[in-house]
């Protein structure tokens, strides 16, 4: 049974990007930039790894955090979510917008196209796509350390090719600053935002 969200968003914004290339940082950026009236932060990996550590009798908390437990059970999170996902793609899509009222969502943590597909499908007008890219050098200095099972998995490469992207945000040192990378997908927000308050009966 789909759960439909309370209002249909004005924007939704797809993140991907390798481990540690910084989507989390990049959209915790956007949602400070448009305040948390306007824009909310939807993970995944948020109810994978509550159901996950419900069948497993994990601690949560840890799965959630960015420290070595996660990585531990990382290999096999991705295994029990692609079974989940084979059997029905929207599984964690619908889970993760449950509840969801700001006009602009942020996914943080695309991995698959049958993410990508799922938000397209549901909201096309909506949708944009944005990749968060970083060198293996840079993301090593932040605490990446290549693995077997993962990094070479759909999980972690699944949308490195045959995908458009709205924007590519470079997250280097010696990129330009992430204000100004980001600036265009804030003014898209604004104005989206702004089309709310001429819509708000219809929420
Ligand atoms: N531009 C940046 N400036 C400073 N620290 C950053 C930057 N980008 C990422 N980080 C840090 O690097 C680590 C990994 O970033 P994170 O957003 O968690 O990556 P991901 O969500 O893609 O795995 C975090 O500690 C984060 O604070
Ligand atoms: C099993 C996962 O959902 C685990 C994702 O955990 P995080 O979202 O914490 O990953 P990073 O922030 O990129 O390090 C991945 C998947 O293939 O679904």
């Amino acid at each position: 049974m789909e759960s439909s969200p309370v209002c249909e968003p004005k924007l939704v914004l797809v993140f991907s990007g390798k481990r540690k290339s910084g989507k989390d940082y990049v959209t915790d950026l956007i949602q400070q930039r448009l305040s948390r009236d306007i824009c909310v932060i939807l993970r995944l990996s948020g109810p994978l790894k509550d159901q996950y550590a419900q069948e497993h009798s994990l601690d949560l908390d840890q799965l959630l955090g960015p420290g070595p437990y996660k990585e531990h059970y990382r290999k096999d999170m991705i295994l029990w979510g692609e079974t989940r996902r084979q059997q029905d793609p929207g599984f964690f899509c619908r889970l993760a917008i449950q509840g969801a009222k700001q006009p602009v969502w942020v996914i943080s943590d695309a991995r698959r196209m049958s993410d990508v597909n799922w938000f397209r499908s549901k909201f096309p007008r909506q949708t944009r796509c944005v990749r968060v890219q970083s060198s293996e050098a840079t993301r090593a200095k932040r605490g990446w350390r290549f693995t077997a099972g993962v990094d070479d998995a759909e999980s972690e490469c699944g949308l490195d090719s045959n995908i458009v992207y709205d924007w590519t945000i470079t997250n280097e040192p010696d990129a330009p600053s992430l204000d100004l990378q980001l600036q265009p997908i804030l003014d898209v927000a604004k104005e989206a935002s702004l089309s709310l308050i001429s819509d708000i009966t219809d929420c």
